[in-house]
């Protein structure tokens, strides 16, 4: 059978997996001793499971398939130990992911998609266009492959690494869904979060699901001229319908919402933008992540200066709007997300 073909098991859920098993003319509780081998203790090959006979080893590996991303490098800051990394698929495209370190716990950004086809004009994601989007296990096989590198607990996860996650959003689904699963790595949901450029059908079905976790809506312009300037996907959603999408997911789940704010000099940092952004998001329990961008090679966006930075939040505070500016980690380190990636495929 080709690989293709074969079931992607690491992208079952329990029940799922127990219905494969009995397919294989197994016993239903071997499917939670495979589950435990895939998601608690992240076994990498089929090889790994010791307290599975190699007869029962042999029916697996002839009828499904055991992802297991490759790391291909990584880079370490020596200012904070933030690590970049680059993991290779198994069809031969690499993704990017990130480890950080935060007084509240590790914390791991995955990639959705291999690339985007958003077209946001400060991403070095979406340059190259969507080649896929990434299965639940590629998703869940980026953390679990860090946790064994670092030999450290994660205890956060974002999906906000290469791609828009609700391009993907079945597969999303699912990786929440094993993510957060009490049989494997048990994650809360109160500590994932999902970061999306604002496709509106999807945030509110989103809501409808009414699960624990963040929505951060990366926003980055006051008004819809000014968003349209940067994100192509304002074309097909206005900005007013993206922000009350972002109001339903309150009402629905409960949960404050993130606005992210990539700070562009001279293009989203005025005392107009500053303003029109109070007015925007006033009475909205969220809270406002203030970016300066980080300048890719393809584009002549430049970073505001501190000062307009601080400015900028400090004008937020004064308005009852809750921001912060995010501290860079792996400064040292850093390419803006996507470039890793891009400069290993040589261009
Ligand atoms: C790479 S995206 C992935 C998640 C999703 N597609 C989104 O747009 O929210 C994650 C965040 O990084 C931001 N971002 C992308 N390129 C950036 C850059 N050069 N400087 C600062 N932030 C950037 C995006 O705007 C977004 O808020
Ligand atoms: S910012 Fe997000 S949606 Fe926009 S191009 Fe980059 S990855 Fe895609």
């Amino acid at each position: 059978m080709d690989q293709k073909e074969k079931t992607d098991i690491r992208s079952l859920n329990l029940k799922e997996l127990t219905v494969f098993m009995e397919q294989l003319g197994e016993k239903a509780f071997r499917a939670k001793q495979i589950y435990q081998w895939l998601h608690v203790k992240q076994a990498a090959s089929f090889d790994e499971m010791t307290n599975i006979s190699k007869a029962l080893i042999e029916k697996l590996k002839e009828n499904s398939h055991l992802v297991s991303i490759k790391q291909e490098a990584v880079q370490i800051s020596k200012i904070d130990g933030t690590r970049k990394y680059l993991f290779l698929l198994d069809d031969g495209n690499v993704i990017e992911s990130v480890f950080m370190r935060y007084k509240h716990g590790n914390s791991v950004c995955i990639s959705s998609q291999v690339g985007c086809r958003m077209g946001c004009r400060f991403c070095a994601s979406t340059l190259d266009g969507l080649v896929r989007g990434l299965t639940p296990s590629e998703m869940l096989d980026q953390i679990y492959q860090i946790g064994r590198d670092t030999g450290e607990r994660v205890s956060n996860v974002v999906v906000m690494g290469t791609g828009e996650p609700m391009d993907n959003f079945d597969n999303l689904l699912k990786f929440i869904e094993l993510l957060t699963d009490e049989n494997g790595l048990n994650i809360s949901q109160r500590n994932v979060t999902v970061s999306t450029c604002g496709i509106v059908p999807r945030m509110r079905e989103l809501a409808d699901k009414k699960l624990q976790i963040t929505l951060a809506l990366s926003l980055h312009a006051s008004t819809q001229e000014k968003r349209l300037e940067l994100m192509p996907v304002a074309n097909k959603y206005e900005i007013h319908e993206v922000i009350d999408a972002c109001k339903y997911y309150f009402e629905q789940t409960g949960r404050r919402v993130t606005f992210e704010y990539s700070l562009v000099g001279g293009v989203n940092d005025t005392d107009e933008d500053v303003r029109n952004l109070c007015r925007l998001i006033k009475g909205i329990n969220c809270h406002v992540n203030l970016i300066p961008v980080n300048p890719i090679k393809e584009r002549d966006y430049v970073q505001p200066d501190v000062r307009v930075t601080t400015e900028f939040k400090n004008k937020l505070e004064k308005n009852g709007i809750n921001a912060t500016i995010r501290r860079e980690m792996g400064r040292d380190i850093d390419g803006a997300c996507g470039q890793l990636r891009k400069r290993y495929m040589g261009s």
